[in-house]
């Protein structure tokens, strides 16, 4: 199968390999052989040296240590030249592909077409089928189709992680790695990784790029360890040219999937291969992930991902009603106050205003163009609680957050302008004029006879803050979930 990189004795090279190959695997077993000595190639360098080129360092570290010596002792005894194998890992020899031939025994010949790879249940898969073959490499992979760069709206917020992740994706040679993005959940993280992940494969066709959740690496790892299959695991990581894990917060507190991740990241970055995370906090945020795991996310960029102000949040929703549509669900443009509205009603994320969008597009359908305000407003008030409209009360808002922040209601009403009773009070404020028709004097005397200012300051201080200050966002989409029921 091997060939040396199409110098004269290549057939002989092919016929040596393949055979020291055979023996090779029946030795070392079915795993070891599939991880490590499989994706390897053997190639002759200028001076006709032999080498072996593994995906990775790890993998050359293991094939140096377990391995080797067997093979040249296999070599030896089927070439008549008396030459002598090394072994090295691809960053070693440069960044080309290993040789034409891929090394196999028995035939099973590893492919070295481009592919989108991804880590099926079970068994990672180390390949996913030739080229002409992408597009169910791509399904395989778990990207949505619908989230590349063309899709993501940039604003104030994400302009920095936008411009950070299509420097990644161009696979510039930077000084970053890893790169992390993080920002409360719902405003763009996984579109921008799934975006990176599109592009990058776009520009570098033979490059494997891999793109997991963490969840999905957890079950994964969980049921390899249970299949013995470990080893298979560990390489198809490792041979990435480019890992993009999302909501890595989830590996926190599961020591032995932690261990696997920080040798995987190791491994990958002392190969000079690309790793970008995700997670709803910044790395040292992090505080169930072992510190040391964590200082190794924290060493390369820390890209926030802010929440959207209401500008972008009516671009995102404009730019979803094209989508839908040059789809065919809608006819026409929403009326601007229509789109206002939208986001108005949807405090949350923007996959909460996707959800409304949705519910708009599929009541409006034609229509869209004529959907006055009054129209969205009962379409949208009723849809988004799951039936008639659900008054909520100022005074069931004032519990509700009082629990939130484990303070009294009474607080709430106090004087006291401690930042720890100020801010959930101002939020409080906040959600009544969101979710209730109470005018501002009124929500002022709810509050223990405050000033209308009062009330309109916090009001407007929970705005300017919730794009800026993750925190906030959070609990104030807590809140609105709790009081949705
Ligand atoms: N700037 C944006 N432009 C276009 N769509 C966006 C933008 N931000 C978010 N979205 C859309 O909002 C939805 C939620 O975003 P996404 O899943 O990327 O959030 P996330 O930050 O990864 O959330 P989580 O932490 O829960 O995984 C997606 O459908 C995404 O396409």
């Amino acid at each position: 199968m091997a060939n040396g990189a199409g110098r004269s004795g290549g057939a002989d090279l092919d016929r040596i390999w393949s055979e020291a190959s055979v023996r090779l695997r029946a030795e070392i077993g079915d795993g070891p052989f599939n991880s490590y000595v499989a994706p390897s190639a053997v190639r002759m360098d200028s001076a006709g040296q032999l080498i072996l080129v593994t995906p990775t360092a790890y993998a050359r570290d293991w094939v140096r240590k377990n391995a080797l010596r067997r093979m040249n002792e296999l070599w030896l005894g089927l070439d008549g030249q008396h030459r002598r194998l090394e072994v090295r890992c691809r960053a070693e020899v440069g960044s080309a592909p290993p040789a034409t031939a891929v090394a196999a025994a028995g035939g099973n010949v590893v492919d070295a077409t481009p592919r989108l790879a991804a880590l099926s249940s079970g068994v990672a898969a180390p390949t996913v089928g030739p080229v002409a073959d992408g597009a169910r490499a791509v399904r395989a992979a778990g990207l949505q189709e619908r989230l590349t760069f063309d899709s993501f709206v940039e604003g104030q917020g994400n302009a920095f992680a936008l411009a950070i992740a299509k420097q990644v994706a161009t696979w510039a040679d930077g000084h970053f790695n890893p790169v992390f993005f993080c920002g409360p959940y719902g405003y763009g993280k996984t579109h921008l990784l799934n975006a990176i992940a599109w592009e990058a494969q776009r520009l570098r066709p033979e490059a494997k790029v891999v793109y997991l959740t963490a969840e999905r690496f957890l079950s994964t790892f969980v049921k390899a360890m249970q299949d013995r299959s470990t080893a298979a695991f560990k390489d198809s990581l490792r041979s990435a040219d480019m890992l993009l894990l999302d909501d890595v917060q989830f590996v926190g507190g599961k020591a032995s999937t932690q261990e696997e991740l920080l040798s995987t990241l190791t491994a990958l970055i002392e190969d000079g291969k690309r790793i970008v995370f995700s997670a709803d906090r910044a790395p040292m945020a992090l505080t169930e992930v072992e510190p040391r795991l964590r200082s190794h996310l924290a060493a390369g960029l820390t890209c926030p991902v802010e929440a959207g102000d209401r500008e972008l949040k009516i671009a995102v929703a404009r730019n979803r009603l094209a989508a839908l549509s040059a789809l065919g669900v809608v006819k026409g443009e929403a009326a601007p106050e229509v789109l206002a509205h939208l986001v108005d009603r949807t405090p949350g994320s923007m996959r909460e205003l996707e959800g409304a969008v949705n519910t708009l597009a599929a009541a409006a359908g034609a229509r869209l163009s004529a959907v006055t305000l009054d129209e969205a407003s009962a379409l949208l008030g009723a849809a988004l609680r799951g039936g008639p409209e659900r008054r909520i009360t100022v005074d069931e808002i004032q519990k509700t957050v009082a629990e939130h922040f484990s303070l009294k209601q009474a607080d709430l009403l106090s004087e006291r302008r401690t930042r720890s009773v100020a801010r959930p009070r101002q939020i409080a404020m906040y959600l009544c004029k969101q979710h209730t028709t109470r005018s501002y004097p009124d929500i002022g005397r709810r509050f223990g006879g405050r000033d209308h200012t009062t009330v309109l300051h916090g009001v407007r201080k929970i705005e300017e803050l919730m794009p800026k200050d993750d925190q906030i966002a959070r609990d104030v989409e807590a809140l609105t979930r709790k009081l949705r029921g």
